[in-house]
């Protein structure tokens, strides 16, 4: 095979309760690229559309993840990627992860699958580091792995898969406003009180504890976040509002989306989940502020061939 298409899901980092930690993917909604196999060495991005994102490998986060893994591997070959981007950069919907995860799920199909999955998002973490200015997976872990997934640890990088309760549905607003990822860490505290570290780890712990046992009451009693959303909100127009009115209409949590602006929700049942999505549309519909929704089921398989 020398050339592969395929569909770099969106994610949704952080999952209320767990920053840095937990996250999940989703279906429908992510990046289409091209991997191609070339003579002559090296990493070259060759074409990109519907963004404006640097074609310099080393300032790509496609090109950065593809870079490392290539460096190690040492293929007799190199590799042109193409970027179809439909997830916008800043988003907060895992962006740049999608293009971290992109370019080294590639290659790794295109060398005959030398890599586990957990190699991938080693190397996957080298190019979100250029974005976030940190290595975190919460976004390309589940971006690999598919459905919910729990980073244990990033060194050494150990991911827990967790299940996917059947009827489980998403909902977003995406805010047509840009949040960097590296700007909305730097306006967190270093330290938290411990009555909140509690409470947080609390409801961290029980939500593994529902998805095992697609428990969603238990589910809504643990999407809560007393750690980062009193900090990120302020960054997202309308949260508090658009958080009140989606529990109105039977959503089971609402919480900024990774490092925001988009706004997520989980619903059990697609008809509440339509019924959240117009409640956050007739939030922004009052506002000048563009935007746009989503209703997502989770992607229990992750990055795919196309
Ligand atoms: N291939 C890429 N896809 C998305 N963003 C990229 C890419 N390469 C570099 N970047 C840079 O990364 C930043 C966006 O990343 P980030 O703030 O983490 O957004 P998101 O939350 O949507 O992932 C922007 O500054 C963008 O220019
Ligand atoms: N845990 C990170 C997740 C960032 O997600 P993104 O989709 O905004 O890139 C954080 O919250 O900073």
């Amino acid at each position: 095979m020398k050339e592969i298409k395929i569909f770099s899901p969106a994610t949704v980092a952080n999952v209320a309760c767990g920053f840095d930690v937990l996250g999940f993917c989703l279906d429908t909604i992510g990046d289409e690229m091209v991997i191609r196999k070339t003579e002559k060495k090296g990493i070259t991005i060759t074409k990109i559309e519907g963004y404006d994102l640097p074609f310099e490998a080393e300032n790509n986060v496609a090109g950065v993840s593809a870079l490392a893994m290539y460096n190690d591997l040492q293929p007799d070959c190199g590799f042109e990627i193409e970027i179809y981007k439909h997830i916008k950069p800043g988003s907060g919907i895992g962006s740049s992860s999608a293009s971290a995860v992109g370019s080294v799920f590639g290659i790794n199909e295109l060398l005959g699958k030398p890599l586990d999955k957990t190699k991938l998002t080693f190397y996957a973490m080298k190019g979100e580091a250029l974005a976030s200015k940190c290595e975190h997976a919460d976004n390309l872990a589940p971006a690999i792995f598919g459905g919910f997934t729990l980073v244990k640890s990033v060194n050494p990088l150990l991911v827990l898969e967790l299940p996917t309760p059947l009827d489980l549905y998403a909902t977003l607003i995406h805010p047509q406003i840009e949040v960097k990822t590296s700007e909305a860490r730097a306006i967190l505290p270093k330290e938290i009180p411990l009555s909140n570290a509690i409470t947080q780890w609390a409801n961290v712990g029980s939500l593994v504890h529902a998805l095992h046992t697609s428990d969603y009451d238990l589910i809504k009693e643990s999407l809560h976040d007393v750690v980062i959303e009193p900090y990120r909100k302020q960054l997202i127009p309308h949260f508090d509002e658009v958080k009140n009115s989606v529990l109105e209409v039977g959503a089971l949590g609402c919480a900024i989306s990774g490092s925001g602006p988009s706004i997520f929700a989980l619903s059990k049942g697609e008809t509440t989940a339509k019924a959240v999505q117009s409640a956050m549309q007739n939030v922004y519909s009052k506002t000048d502020i563009k935007f746009e929704t989503y209703v997502s089921k989770i992607n229990v398989q992750g990055i795919r061939v196309i």
